[in-house]
């Protein structure tokens, strides 16, 4: 049986975490863990598959890995998702603000790969948020945040244990993540 890892995808809003988790799974199976949180849902967005939305009161009874706050609301993963997961196959991901990869860096150690995803141009990060249909001042919200700042940022916590893409052009980005599941199914290794 092959060791069990998750891919913990983090970085900031619109640096395109949720495209790299999409490509992930669609490209290569890999099921993702789904998280909770108190947020509404976007247009398009279904619960069970982008996230469990929740009521503040069912937030609460859940029981969490770890959980934060961001941008106002709450968002929680819990260990019965990562263990139905794993259930799955080997190799899983999951979508995570970075205060949540520093916790799983530092509870799951080796078997957490982390991908810290980095969009150098700010303007162009807000470009990609307009176009995904954000509505402006909830863009503007998001980009003032003590968690989007902080996020920009490769947590101290994470240097050395994080693989760091910058996604700028999606090929680059796609070869860089097919050579980091190839190195990681077959077999054990360290950060480059
Ligand atoms: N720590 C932690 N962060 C989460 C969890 N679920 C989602 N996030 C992060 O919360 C942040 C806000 O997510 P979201 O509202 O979907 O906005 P997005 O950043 O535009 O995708 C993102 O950084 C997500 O990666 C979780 O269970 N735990
Ligand atoms: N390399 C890329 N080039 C151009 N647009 C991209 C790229 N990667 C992601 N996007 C787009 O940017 C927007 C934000 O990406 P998303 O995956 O939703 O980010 P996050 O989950 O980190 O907030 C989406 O509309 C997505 O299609």
């Amino acid at each position: 049986m092959a060791t069990k890892r998750i891919f913990v995808i983090t970085g900031p809003t619109g640096s395109g975490k949720t495209t790299v988790s999409h490509y992930l799974t669609t490209h290569y199976q890999m099921p993702q863990v789904i998280t909770h949180t108190t947020r509404a849902p976007r247009a398009g967005e279904v619960s069970g598959r982008d996230y469990y939305f929740e009521t503040p009161a069912s937030f609460a009874t859940k029981h969490y890995l770890e959980h934060v706050t961001y941008s106002g609301n709450q968002y929680g993963s819990s260990r019965e998702g990562l263990a139905a997961a794993w259930e799955q196959a080997p190799l899983i991901s999951i979508v995570l603000d970075t205060a949540g990869a520093v916790t799983y860096a530092r509870e799951l150690g080796e078997q957490a790969v982390i991908i810290y995803l980095e969009v150098p141009n700010e303007q162009a990060l807000v470009a990609r948020l307009t176009k995904r249909g954000d509505q402006p001042t909830r863009i503007e919200k998001r980009v003032a945040s003590h968690e989007y700042r902080r996020d920009q940022q490769l947590p101290a916590g994470l240097s050395g244990h994080a693989h760091v893409i910058v996604n700028d052009e999606w090929a680059m980005t796609q070869r860089a993540l097919d050579a980091l599941v190839a190195q990681y199914q077959s077999g054990p290794s360290s950060v480059k």
